[in-house]
């Protein structure tokens, strides 16, 4: 064994034109970005401001640049694999060839959904949740900053398994026997396992961050049952987060034991059962679901409640709903293996457990649908995608409780049926959940306001293009095409195949759009600011504050009185009062210790996946080092002083309250 381990110059795959051409692109706007940072003079600030910066505002901005990235990557997949199909039809081979294309399948789920959705989930409720409550930051600033260099260093890890050596052919759910070492002998499952365990474990990092933060740290006149709807949907979803990852890394923990230290956990033939890998990895990727699409429920209902101008309907029954979608998700798990053997009784329990998720949900769609009845919706891009949601998610979770029933799943089961199924509550529920709240949330984040007009194309390419590429996969499901083919030889397919590749080049002028969009506003930024703090007339406290808001959020933590603390203030005329005298602020400090623990993890993942077992225990005992000397460190907050606050306060009410008169 070499001081390098498994790693030599053949791990890059330099014959693959594909590859080496993405990566030279990679590397072009990686030398971009360099140069325009060293012009700009930005690399003190990128340092100061934003990596070490444990602003939970910040936070939530990098994360989602982090998942806008990861979009793009997880797209470009997407599109491979919906080309590739059109093309190797009739006895064609396509150009992807097999090892290749299992790899990029597997990629694509996983980035889609740990390394785009949740970044997306996670930076939307960092940017919002600690403004909806009327507190200063989170709980423990240092441990958000934390969670995110460790989400990013699995994002890094995932990337770099792109150029140095391989990713999984295992699929996003890495089942054993596969994911064994006799079946998988290189180090692709090794990245999907590290990429995963980094990232798992900075998502449990903010789930317990946001719950303490939720029950402890709202403004004090703030009731539970007063908290916004976002802020509660949320919190289910990192209920659901703190019961479900550690199943993540327990069940991944023991496939690094069978595959470092042949253990026999998931092997037959060593007194093991891949069946228990099957339940731990769906008793946390079913909750895991729920955890993506749970906010996105919260964003609807805010907009839905925005633009309609009214309050909500049924506030208390949409949090009673998601608490019951929380409850009832994490006992239908066995419903993704119907087919392996669990007998008729077993089966009839989750199909029917399952099938009840509906009653909640439907719930959540008649409130929303009674808080726009008579309500003059204002048509603005955050409302258009929540109606697109609540069109194309109705379909999805209807298919959803068609493969809830064991009979029906013995047929549907891992065909393009289910692929559709999926896409289409994640598209059309999740994704479209966060692009409403990016465009909803956007001005105050940033201060200014996003193109509309390129925000409603973007919309429009999604819609249509979602439903060209995802409606023919119902039919080639019900036609008998399974999933991760990677090519097919039934001319009665074709068709569907070609139309399923063009909405995938619909899709794609979405995304375009979107990117035109961000370009163009931030070119016309001056023109398009948003000086109110108050754009849409919205009804929780996010909005009480100026866009984007001052760094410790509140002068004066927010009085509240009732739902949509907000609207009720502006109604009382005591939304925008100047104070005569302020108190000091206590703030957290900035710090290098998150990335610099995110980081030596990283490496120690890279070193285990390559077996260059000193640099791992070198890295592991640096990012332990580091933490401890953060946990010496004593020299972490600061005060605001009142003379600082008055004078950005009195900018920032001058400014609302003259445009509002
Ligand atoms: C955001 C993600 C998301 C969401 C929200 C859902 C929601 C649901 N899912 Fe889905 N599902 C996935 C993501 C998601 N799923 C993924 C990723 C997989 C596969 C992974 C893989 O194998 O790779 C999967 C797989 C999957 C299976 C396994 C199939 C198989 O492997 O063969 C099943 C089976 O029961 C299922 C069922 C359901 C049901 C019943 C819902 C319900 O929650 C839906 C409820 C909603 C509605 C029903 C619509 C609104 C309701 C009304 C308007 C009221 C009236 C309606 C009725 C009375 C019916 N899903
Ligand atoms: C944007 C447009 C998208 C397109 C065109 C697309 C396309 C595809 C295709 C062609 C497959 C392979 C299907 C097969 O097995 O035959 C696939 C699989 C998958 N996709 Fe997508 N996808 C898109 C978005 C997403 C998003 C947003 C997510 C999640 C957040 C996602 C999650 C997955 C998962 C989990 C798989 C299964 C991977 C596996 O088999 O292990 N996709 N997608
Ligand atoms: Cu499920």
């Amino acid at each position: 064994m070499s001081l390098l381990g498994k790693l030599s110059i053949d791990a890059v795959p330099y014959h693959e034109p594909i590859v080496m051409g993405t990566l030279a692109g990679v590397g072009i706007i990686g030398l971009l970005l360099v140069v325009l940072l060293t012009k700009f003079k930005l690399w003190v600030p990128l340092w100061r401001d934003w990596i070490t910066s444990v602003d939970h505002k910040r936070l939530g901005i990098m994360y989602i640049v982090l998942a806008l990235v990861m979009l793009i990557r997880g797209f470009a997949d997407a599109i491979m694999m919906r080309t590739q199909l059109a093309l190797a039809t009739n006895g064609n081979a396509g150009y992807l060839p097999p090892e290749h294309y299992d790899q990029i399948f597997s990629a694509h789920g996983v980035i889609m959904i740990i390394f785009m959705a949740m970044p997306f989930m996670v930076g939307l409720m960092n940017i919002v949740v600690p403004l909806q409550i009327g507190a200063r930051d989170v709980a423990f600033p240092f441990l958000n900053n934390l969670s995110f260099w460790l989400t990013t260093a699995g994002a890094i890890l995932i990337n770099i398994s792109l150029g140095v050596g391989e990713f999984a052919k295992t699929g996003w759910v890495a089942y054993p026997p596969l994911s064994e070492l006799t079946f998988s002998p290189g180090v692709g499952v090794d990245y999907y396992i590290w990429a995963l365990q980094l990232s798992g474990l900075g998502t449990l990092l903010t789930g317990v961050n946001f719950l303490v933060t939720v029950f402890k740290c709202r403004t004090p006149s703030m009731k539970l049952m007063q908290i916004p709807v976002f802020t509660w949907a949320c919190t289910w979803a990192n209920i659901l987060i703190v019961a479900s990852f550690p199943i993540l890394t327990a069940a991944l923990g023991l496939l690094t034991l069978d595959r470092y230290l042949d253990f026999h956990f998931f092997t037959n033939e060593g007194g093991g059962n891949a069946m228990m890998y099957i339940n731990l990895f769906w008793a946390w990727g079913h909750p895991e679901v729920y955890i993506l699409i749970l906010p996105a429920f919260g964003i609807f209902s805010e907009i839905v409640a925005t633009f309609s101008s009214k309050r909500l309907f049924g506030y208390t029954s949409m949090i009673v709903a998601n608490g019951a979608i929380s409850v009832l998700g994490f006992i239908v798990w066995l419903h993704h293996f119907f087919t392996m053997g669990s007998g008729a009784n077993v089966n009839a329990f989750f199909g029917v457990m399952t099938m009840i998720i509906a009653v909640p949900t439907g719930v959540k769609l008649f409130n929303w649908l009674f808080t726009m009845y008579r309500g003059r919706v204002r048509i603005t891009v955050p409302i258009m995608w929540t109606l697109g949601f609540m069109t194309t998610f109705t379909i999805g979770g209807m298919t959803g409780v068609l493969l809830a029933v064991p009979g029906a799943d013995f047929v549907l089961h891992n065909s393009l049926f289910l692929i559709a199924h999926f896409h289409n509550t994640i598209i059309g529920g999740a994704v479209f959940g966060y692009l409403a709240g990016f465009a909803y949330w956007f001005p105050k984040a940033m201060g200014f306001h996003l193109n509309e007009k390129l925000g409603k194309s973007a919309f429009w390419c999604w819609l249509v293009g979602f439903y060209v590429a995802f409606m023919p996969l119902y039919v080639l499901g019900f036609m008998g095409m399974t999933r991760r083919l990677n090519h097919t030889d039934n001319p009665a397919w074709n068709i569907w195949l070609y139309i399923a590749c063009v909405g995938a080049f619909i899709i794609l002028a979405g995304i375009v759009s979107q990117l035109l969009q961000l370009f163009v506003s931030f070119r016309d930024r001056k023109q398009n600011l948003d000086t109110t703090g108050d754009p849409w007339n919205a009804r929780t406290l996010e909005w009480q504050t100026s866009s984007p808001p001052q760094f410790y959020n509140f002068a004066k933590l927010p009085e509240v009185h009732d739902i949509d603390a907000f609207m009720d203030a502006k109604e009382k005329g005591t939304a925008y009062q100047k104070l005569d005298k302020y108190e000091p602020i206590h703030m957290p400090k900035n710090t290098a210790a998150g990335v610099v623990i995110g980081g030596a993890l990283a490496v120690m993942g890279f070193a285990l996946i390559w077996h260059i077992w000193w640099l791992a225990a070198v890295s592991l005992v640096a990012s332990i080092v580091a933490f401890i000397v953060r946990a010496y460190d004593n020299d972490v907050d600061y005060y605001v002083q009142p003379d600082e606050i008055e004078k950005i306060e009195d900018a920032f009410v001058k400014g609302a309250s003259e445009v509002k008169a």
